[in-house]
């Protein structure tokens, strides 16, 4: 957390009040440059999972080290292109595009579709063949590897709703030519997310490259594989062990040693979970019956990894008091019991006013809120060099409500 000095927090929060999202444009920068790094030498793409953070001036520091993107729906493309990631470096993923996306996105002239499906195959085609171009699409395989981490982020096991199985992948290949309007000649696999262990990787990234091979000798032409993300970061210090970025690229490089075509990496946690904070104020100690809650002011809406994967995240007061630990509940205002941030953690002593940082919420935090209880959303900011820029104000409550409507007139149905 030694990007986030408090006395700029503080600094901050006196002027846009809380809860914000601060970001660091450092770390930001040194996770791109140590990923750039790893694989310096080969013919890789880094396309950032725009839905870790989705946020324009986030993207903008993307493009402007020449990381593009991995998308999920044309909300995602349009972030992406109005912040200079150029089309060609956009890959277009996930199980339920529809025309009207495949349409824009062919328009667009994003890079690589992955499709999901025999009937996204097919609806590709069709949009393709309409259009008048040729589409170029990776198959995303299942190789049914455990990654070993919270179910609900596992994407790469055989009952889960991602890609589809080597087997029928071979079917496609094996029927390619009849596809005039698309280019099946990609491979894609992406097994899951907040992964620590090496092991989920190799197993799957060995399929895959096998499949490849066994596509090469029987005749096909494989220009591009795409490795997913699911690279994890720490949330617990001296708990999680992350991969360490030069073991993942040696057993990439391994791995993939006699391919000659793209690869692709679509990073989105490792890039920017640990360049994010979300500073919050406490509201009040409340006393429970056998407990203390501490009710800070973001909540599970601004928040809700901690509620949805009982996830930990550190929770740091600002200020220092010589003082023992006290055990609280650290609470939103939220009115759900999971609105629950830490349960019995042991912390400085806080009060009312005091502000704390609720760390590695650079990933998966606003870009998952929402305005659950009519709280609008929190505001963020860039802080690069002791100076800091907001990417987001704190939307207003009239903002909150626009869009919504008395009945004007009834239309039959
Ligand atoms: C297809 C795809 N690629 C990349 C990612 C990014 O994953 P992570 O943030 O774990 O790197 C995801 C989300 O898990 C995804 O679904
Ligand atoms: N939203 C999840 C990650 C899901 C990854 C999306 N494919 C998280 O907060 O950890």
């Amino acid at each position: 957390m030694s990007n986030f000095p408090p006395a700029e927090l503080d600094a901050i929060a006196r002027q846009i009040q809380t809860p914000y999202y601060a970001y660091s444009v450092q770390a930001i920068r040194a996770r791109i440059a140590s990923l750039q790094n790893a694989f310096r030498g080969l013919d890789v793409r880094i396309c950032y999972a725009v839905k870790a953070n989705s946020n324009l001036a986030i993207l903008q520091l993307m493009a402007l080290h020449g990381v593009g993107a991995d998308i999920v729906s044309l909300g995602e493309m349009q972030r992406s292109l109005k912040a200079g990631i150029p089309a060609e470096r956009i890959v277009f993923s996930g199980v339920g595009k529809i025309a009207e996306e495949i349409d824009a996105a062919l328009a667009a002239g994003v890079w690589r579709f992955n499709v999901e499906s025999a009937d996204e195959l097919q609806l590709l085609q069709r949009v393709a063949c309409s259009r008048g171009v040729c589409a170029r699409a990776a198959v995303r395989i299942n190789p049914d590897v455990d990654a070993r981490t919270h179910a609900k982020i596992s994407t790469g096991k055989a009952e889960n709703k991602f890609g589809v199985s080597i087997d029928e992948a071979r079917r496609w290949f094996a029927d390619a030519a009849s596809l005039d309007h698309v280019q099946l000649d990609g491979l894609h696999a992406h097994i899951g997310s907040q992964i620590l262990d090496l092991e989920p990787f190799r197993l799957a990234l060995q399929r895959v490259e096998a499949f490849r091979r066994e596509l090469v000798e029987a005749g096909h032409a494989i220009a591009s594989v795409d490795i997913g993300g699911g690279l994890g970061v720490v949330y617990r210090p001296g708990i999680d062990t992350p991969i360490e970025i030069a073991d993942y690229a040696a057993l990439v490089r391994d791995t993939f040693a006699e391919f000659k075509g793209t690869l692709a990496l679509e990073p989105g946690r490792w890039l920017v979970a640990e360049a994010g904070v979300l500073v919050t104020r406490a509201i009040r100690v409340k006393h429970g019956t056998d407990r203390q809650f501490l009710v800070v002011d973001a909540a599970m809406n601004d928040l809700l990894r901690p509620s949805l994967y009982d996830a930990w995240h550190q929770i740091v007061p600002l200020h220092g008091r010589d003082e023992p630990d006290v055990a609280y509940d650290v609470v939103g205002p939220v009115c759900e019991t999971g609105d629950t941030f830490a349960q019995g953690r042991a912390m400085p002593r806080c009060e009312a006013g005091d502000l704390l940082m609720i760390g590695g919420a650079g990933a998966y935090g606003a870009s998952m809120g929402s305005t659950y209880n009519s709280r609008p959303l929190p505001a963020e900011v860039l802080l690069d060099d002791g100076r800091y820029a907001v990417i987001r104000r704190r939307q207003t409550i009239a903002e909150m409500m626009a869009g919504e409507q008395f009945p004007q007139a009834w239309h039959e149905t």
